[in-house]
């Protein structure tokens, strides 16, 4: 009997093991943090076991027999489920202060919790989607802030740079449940195995290729371009430096093609166009998360003027362009613009 392969097998590195691990190179945090991610651990497994059974409601819904587990009771949508589960999660944590969803209009103002007869005073601020894009894949994205300062929360506290985020993650309902994220020193995947109930470390330490073969953008839009982004997608189809063409991958759920670039290297693009000026996607919960877990893999994140955690929102629900993907195919992205500017 193979007793190493057997050994490898039964030690199982679970999210809770490596977040403990994570911790304790921080001795000064009183396990705060641990707390916070292995609530919003409970949040995926959570939307994780919804986006299921709702695959199977939709099913029955189109056979057009009626829902009897829902007894009469309106189903709820899922995308107003998922952001009940996470606010409930985040909140019951007792370790957040405050919390910006994509689903609400106003940032969650969180009570302090009493610990004993003592209030804590909780710093850490959640942005998050809970279900991004549910008309294909289904994903959730967070990132986490702290308070700079030991005052009452204000709304500024959220409105960080994305270089000031301590974590970010994203969560892929898909076939099988994969919970990305990086706590600043390195991006992890984990995959949540079903007979037990824990994510399980299944890509350790994810580092995304220098240059990519694969192009991601929707192209749909490409009568309303800019220069650069139009110049930088005719070099990915016909390059004139001998290289061969690069493919084009385009799934429409930021996540999964952001997900797919990490593992395969290349770019994702979300520009800028004539209709849209600040592109689609949303700051706080979707450009920085991405762009800190790409420069944690070593690739880069640029919103076509500047890197894009360098970028200070004004407002919880501002859009930005953004280019985000292996270091040299977004250097090659930064020299067209820089090309325009100086016109
Ligand atoms: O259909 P488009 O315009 O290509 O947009 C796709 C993008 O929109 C998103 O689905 C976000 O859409 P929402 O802003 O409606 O949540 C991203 O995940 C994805 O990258």
């Amino acid at each position: 009997m193979d007793h190493s392969a057997d050994a490898q097998r039964t030690d199982l590195m679970t999210i809770t093991r490596f977040v403990l691990n994570e911790q304790s190179k921080h001795p000064e945090s009183r396990g705060d943090f641990t707390i916070l991610l292995s609530h919003i651990v409970l949040g995926c497994k959570f939307v994780c076991s919804a986006v299921n059974k709702a695959g199977l409601a939709k099913l029955i819904g189109l056979a057009g027999e009626t829902n009897v587990q829902a007894s009469g009771e309106e189903q709820k949508k899922l995308d107003v489920l998922s952001n009940e589960v996470f606010c409930k999660a985040l909140i019951s944590s007792g370790r957040t202060c405050i919390l910006v969803s994509e689903e609400d209009e106003d940032a969650i103002f969180v009570q302090p919790s009493l610990r004993g007869n003592c209030i804590v005073a909780i710093r850490y601020c959640v942005v998050f989607d809970p279900l991004d894009g549910s008309s294909n894949i289904d994903c959730g994205i967070f990132g986490i802030y702290m308070m700079k300062d030991n005052h009452e929360p204000i709304i500024e506290d959220v409105l960080q740079p994305g270089k000031n985020m301590l974590a970010a993650g994203y969560c892929m309902y898909g076939s099988s449940c994969t919970l990305v994220i990086s706590t600043g020193s390195g991006v992890n995947g984990f995959t949540l195995d079903p007979s037990l109930g824990e994510f399980i470390l299944t890509h350790p330490d994810i580092k995304i290729p220098k240059k990519g073969k694969i192009y991601s953008v929707n192209e749909g839009n490409a009568k309303n371009w800019d220069g650069p982004t139009a110049s930088y997608v005719e070099k990915c189809k016909f390059p004139t430096d001998g290289s061969p063409a690069k493919s084009l991958r385009y799934i429409g759920s930021m996540v999964a093609d952001v997900h797919r670039t990490l593992l395969y290297g290349g770019t994702f693009l979300y520009p800028a166009d004539k209709k849209s000026p600040n592109g689609k996607l949303r700051v706080l919960y979707e450009v920085f998360p991405m762009s800190f877990l790409m420069e944690q893999a070593g690739g880069q994140a640029f919103t076509g003027k500047e890197r894009a955690l360098d970028l200070i929102p004004t407002k919880l629900h501002e859009r930005s362009p953004i280019f985000l993907g292996s270091y040299d195919d977004i250097e090659e992205i930064k020299a067209l613009y820089a090309a325009e500017e100086g016109k």
